[in-house]
């Protein structure tokens, strides 16, 4: 069975709100999914699994949460290589800098080898309405998605 783990950073529990979201529509498709605050996380962990989802809200001037600080640069030296990705987070688009954490988090997976099989998913605020069915609709594509490594 396919393991997919998720990651997240929230303050405000809006970007826990995305990622409970999601982790619902994955587990509906029988994935063992393992959904886990970036604080009690390891990032060696992520090794371990066929699927990452990285969820963080953004911070500062288009920073990203303290709280993923250490988790990030503990990842510099992991090899993600065949590993599929994705990475979501709540934003406020009166910051100039919208959602800039995805962006960051995104690139960093990519640079460790990771496949990035979605767009990142910014949400304003809480996810309510249209954005509830986008975040199960990220969730169901994710699993759906095959990494460009697996072969056949
Ligand atoms: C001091 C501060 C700085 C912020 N900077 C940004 C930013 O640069 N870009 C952005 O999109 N949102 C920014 N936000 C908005 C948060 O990302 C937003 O409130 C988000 O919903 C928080 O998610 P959470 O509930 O998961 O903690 C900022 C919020 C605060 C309080």
């Amino acid at each position: 069975m396919k393991k997919y783990i998720i990651v997240f950073a929230s303050m405000s529990g809006n970007t826990e709100e995305m990622a409970d979201l999601i982790s619902e529509s994955i587990r509906e498709e029988g994935i063992d999914l393992t959904v886990t605050d970036v604080l009690e996380a390891d990032p060696s962990d992520l090794e371990e699994y066929d699927g990452i989802l990285l969820g963080a809200y953004t911070w500062g001037d288009g920073d990203l949460p303290d709280e993923f600080f250490v988790f990030y640069d503990e990842m510099d030296g992991l090899n993600l290589t065949g590993k599929k990705a994705a990475v979501f987070g709540s934003c406020d688009s009166s910051y100039p800098a919208y959602g800039a954490a995805v962006d960051i988090l995104m690139k960093k997976l990519q640079d460790l080898g990771a496949d990035i099989v979605l767009e990142g998913l910014k949400v304003e605020l809480d996810p309510i309405g249209e954005d509830e069915e986008l975040c199960k609709k990220f969730g169901k594509d994710f699993v759906s998605k095959y990494s460009i490594e697996v072969s056949f």
